[in-house]
């Protein structure tokens, strides 16, 4: 069995344009009749097409888009649009054809003009960095449902339309899919709309056709060394974000270095928070308690400005992600005071984070955690949490992404091993690696602690957190970093349907334990 792809959000209803009116809006060149053509939607993929739409035929890694223009054609598309190559590529088909000199480039202005997202947009707000865009960007969605708005959200976990809840693809949408989920969130009256902002998607022109009204940086650490050079490169990835183009104002983190980097090379207005001890922002953020139900904070900010909140989930870094949050919303225009008046009614900020540290223990036996952490950076803040409050031992479980970014695995063992008592090395997504080796260089990195967890080597990872949870007693926490929200495991390109959520619940169940529903 293959897990179920994800759907692409569409608007219900679509609004015809005039495909003459697109050629003459963008100076477009163009081959055959445009006489009577209309176009309802955009795509750049045969299987997310619809009757009306037009196909963008990109150049891809494997393949150019445009020679699947037939099939597109066969599914209702009634003009292509692609480059010079594509163009040749697609002429036998009949259809119009428009011709630019990079469709990736245009994808995202065109898709705007089509759904017309640039008329009347919602409220717009960015998040960027390595990690907490996700959780940043739940925080954010749920305060401004706590201050009555209906909202949108689009992360790496789900897409929200105001109630309507759909997993996600890629963390941020191709340009097309969206403003297409734009238009659909205004046929639903949203209001606001939290996006999460990959550097993939930077460097890929995906949220090219949006201004943000106010953007933010969250850190940046080593990950997705696969997709650029260096550390250096990946950060000039994030930074477009935080240039007039895209953002009208913004939020930085100084918590890592690259956060006062960001406010010397951007070009917006931009105020600075920090939750780092000795590194002061104009806001700032104090932790006042670690639960294992919340962490306290108390935000303060320029002219006296204070507010005093929690968020439900633990860990210093959530608590700071929701401040960012506040802060967002404060250079949206919002007044702290009455962001603090609607949480104060909730007792502090009330989201559900999936797969987020998320706790799925219940009353009894060790306190059992499933994360979406897979970068050192997130394995340590996570590691640190879950200590705070753990009486007896620090149990790990995780395994490292195949076909991503190796040169973190070593870090990222070294880090567990410092940082837990008992480690379980296991597999994740293998992918098209060989699960067996990547598990050999997670076993070398874990070596390299300083004070070396006990170490344990268990495959399948059905089997890893049985194998944890035998070991766990009353007082004892199970931290399993890496499948988070996720439903399926990538094994040979194959999504085999599997959630690390479930899996823990059952092993809890087996060994006489109490387990936690999702709240
Ligand atoms: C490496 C990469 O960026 N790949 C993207 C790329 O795929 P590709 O170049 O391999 O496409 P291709 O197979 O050569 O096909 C060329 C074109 O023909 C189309 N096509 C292809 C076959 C067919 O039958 N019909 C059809 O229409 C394809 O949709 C594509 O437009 O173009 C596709 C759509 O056009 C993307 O969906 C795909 O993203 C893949 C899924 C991906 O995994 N991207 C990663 C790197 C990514 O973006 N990740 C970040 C995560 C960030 C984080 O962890 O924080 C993200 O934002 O999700
Ligand atoms: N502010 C933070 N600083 C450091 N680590 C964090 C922070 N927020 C979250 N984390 C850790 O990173 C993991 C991923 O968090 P989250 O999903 O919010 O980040 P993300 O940026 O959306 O990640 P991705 O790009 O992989 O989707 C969390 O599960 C947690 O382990």
């Amino acid at each position: 069995m293959t897990a179920r792809i994800p759907p692409v959000l569409r608007p219900e209803h679509p609004s015809a344009r005039s495909l003459a009116e697109l050629v003459s809006e963008f100076g477009l060149d163009y081959r055959g009749s445009l006489d009577h053509v209309e176009i309802r939607g955009v795509t750049l993929s045969t299987g997310d097409l619809h009757p009306g739409d037009l196909y963008v035929g990109m150049p891809g890694a494997h393949s150019h888009g445009a020679s699947y223009a037939e099939r597109a054609k066969e599914g209702g598309a009634v003009a292509v649009l692609t480059d010079a190559a594509g163009a040749e590529l697609a002429a036998p088909t009949g259809l119009p054809i428009l011709i630019v000199e990079s469709p990736r480039e245009a994808l995202g202005e065109i898709s705007a003009w089509v759904y017309r997202t640039n008329e009347h947009p919602p409220l717009l707000f960015g998040t960027t960095g390595t990690n907490g865009k996700t959780s940043t960007s739940y925080l954010l969605e749920g305060i401004l449902r706590q201050l009555g708005l209906v909202t949108g959200l689009s992360s790496t976990a789900e897409r929200h339309i105001g109630d309507l809840t759909v997993v996600s693809r890629l963390t941020t949408p191709e340009a097309s899919e969206m403003h297409a989920l734009l238009a659909r969130m205004r046929e639903s009256e949203v209001r606001a709309v939290v996006i999460e902002v990959s550097a993939q998607a930077l460097s890929r022109n995906r949220v090219d056709g949006l201004l943000f009204d106010v953007v933010a940086f969250t850190n940046l650490s080593h990950d997705h060394l696969d997709d650029y050079a260096d550390m250096e490169e990946y950060f000039q990835a994030k930074l477009p974000l935080f240039q007039p183009d895209r953002g009208k104002r913004g939020v930085v983190s100084l918590d890592s270095p690259y956060g006062q980097r960001v406010v010397d090379e951007s070009r917006i207005p931009l105020t600075t928070i920090s939750s780092t001890p000795g590194v002061v922002g104009e806001w700032n953020v104090e932790i006042t308690a670690e639960e294992a139900a919340y962490t306290a904070f108390t935000l303060t900010g320029p002219e006296g400005r204070t507010l005093s909140s929690r968020v439900p989930i633990i860990g210093r870094h959530m608590a700071a992600n929701g401040a960012l949050a506040i802060v967002m919303l404060v250079e949206a225009g919002f007044e702290l005071e009455a962001i603090g008046q609607a949480l104060e009614t909730h007792g502090g900020i009330d989201a559900y984070l999936p797969g987020r540290t998320e706790r799925v223990s219940g009353d009894t036996g060790p306190s059992v955690f499933v994360d979406f952490g897979h970068s050192p950076d997130a394995f340590l803040n996570t590691l640190a949490a879950v200590r705070t409050f753990t009486p007896g031992k620090v149990i790990m479980v995780f395994g490292a992404d195949g076909d991503r970014d190796a040169t973190k695995r070593h870090e990222m063992a070294r880090v567990a091993s410092e940082g837990s008592d008992i480690l379980v090395i296991t597999d994740h997504h293998p992918r098209f690696e060989n699960a067996a080796s990547i598990r050999a260089t997670l076993v070398e990195g874990a070596a390299l602690a300083e004070h070396p967890a006990e170490l344990h080597e268990v495959s399948p990872p059905e089997k890893a957190i049985r194998v944890a949870v035998s070991l766990a007693r009353e007082g004892d926490s199970i931290l399993w970093a890496g499948p988070g929200h996720q439903d399926y495991r990538d094994i040979e390109g194959v999504r085999t349907p599997y959630s690390a959520r479930e899996e823990a619940r059952s092993a809890l169940r087996e060994a006489g334990w109490d387990e936690a529903g999702r709240p």
